[in-house]
């Protein structure tokens, strides 16, 4: 088995405090991977520096083998990567972009139209060639940005919080694409959203005040992280019975007249099928979270676990 991605003692200042220290990863294997920790934990402090975006202060990143410090043209080639504000030109066409993301990535002349076409195919977007972006809905524009992290077919793809201001229809098709594209890659996706890593990934490494603090795959994360309920946020809710119906939920509270909790026996998917149901029978559903509470037990539990 080939290391896709190395990350050796990695540590990074901005000015006198360290937003992360001593973080070491290793990913050898095709598939989502969940890079997890709340707001400031240092996720994108990270993903900037294994991208080559940002020099770290100590530590190495290794790429399909290939050092980013020493030889960042060629680590680069083997890396696409979707920032948390994807880098689109929106006075241009889809293709337009693509070509032109293309040969930044110095792929060879001959080779583009075919990866373009290729790009866009994978991320659902053929349809929309010579659509200007600025005139494509955000969950389209968000393809377009995937279809660049992976147009010269790179090992690793880079996602930082991908899903960010997407709307549930949107949610839903956007990580239906992560899933697929972390078939034949190895996608490291940062999220804090506890279910979406859930859902996304089979490995999950947890940063908190710039350490790693847990790493390892879904199924051992699983034993610790026990989410029960999930609050809700409807323009147009249902009755308590409508909700119960939901396959796996327990017990239903009504917070407002517009604001519920559901409680449900350990089941990730529900998440999925409350949205479902949402868009099937009008709900308009305008928030869904997981237990916040909860999470941050989670982050607080490993911290101290971690410093033990
Ligand atoms: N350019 C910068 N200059 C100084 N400090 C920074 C800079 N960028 C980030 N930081 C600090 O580094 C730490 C890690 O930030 P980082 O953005 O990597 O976290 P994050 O996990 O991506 O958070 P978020 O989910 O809010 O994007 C934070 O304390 C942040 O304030």
């Amino acid at each position: 088995m080939s290391t896709i991605l190395k990350i050796e003692r990695l540590s990074h200042r901005y000015s006198s405090a360290w937003a992360i220290r001593d973080i070491n990863l290793e990913i050898t294997e095709t598939g989502v991977v969940g890079l997890l920790g709340s707001n400031g934990a240092g996720k994108s402090t990270t993903m900037n520096i294994l991208c080559g975006v940002l020099n770290p202060t100590e530590g190495n990143v290794y790429i399909n083998g290939i050092s980013m410090r020493e030889h960042p043209e060629a680590a680069k080639r083997e890396i696409g990567f979707l920032p948390q504000y994807p880098p689109v030109y929106t006075d241009l066409t889809v293709d337009e972009y693509l070509t032109y993301c293309a040969q930044l990535r110095r792929m060879e002349k001959g080779s583009i139209r075919k990866a373009v076409e290729e790009a866009k195919e994978r991320c659902g977007i053929g349809h929309f060639s010579s659509r200007l972006i600025k005139n494509l809905s955000g969950g389209y524009r968000q393809r377009v940005g995937i279809a660049q992290a992976i147009i010269h077919k790179p090992r690793l793809v880079v996602m930082d919080e991908p899903t960010n201001g997407l709307d549930p229809n949107q949610l839903i098709e956007a990580r239906k694409l992560i899933r697929e594209i972390g078939q034949d890659h190895t996608v490291l996706l940062s999220s804090h959203i506890l279910n979406e890593v859930h859902l996304l990934c089979r490995e999950v490494v947890m940063i908190e005040g710039g350490r790693v603090i847990f790493s390892d795959t879904m199924d051992a994360f699983n034993n610790y992280v026990q989410p029960h309920s999930v609050l809700l946020r409807m323009e147009n809710p249902p009755s308590v019975a409508e909700l119960m119906k939901i396959p796996g939920a327990t017990k239903v509270e009504f917070l407002s007249d517009r604001q519920v909790r559901v409680y449900f026996d350990g089941d990730q998917d529900i998440t999925e099928r409350i949205i479902t149901a949402s868009v099937q029978q009008g709900w308009r559903l305008r928030e869904i979270n997981l237990d916040k509470g909860l999470l941050d037990d989670i982050f607080k539990q490993l911290s101290i676990q971690s410093l033990q």
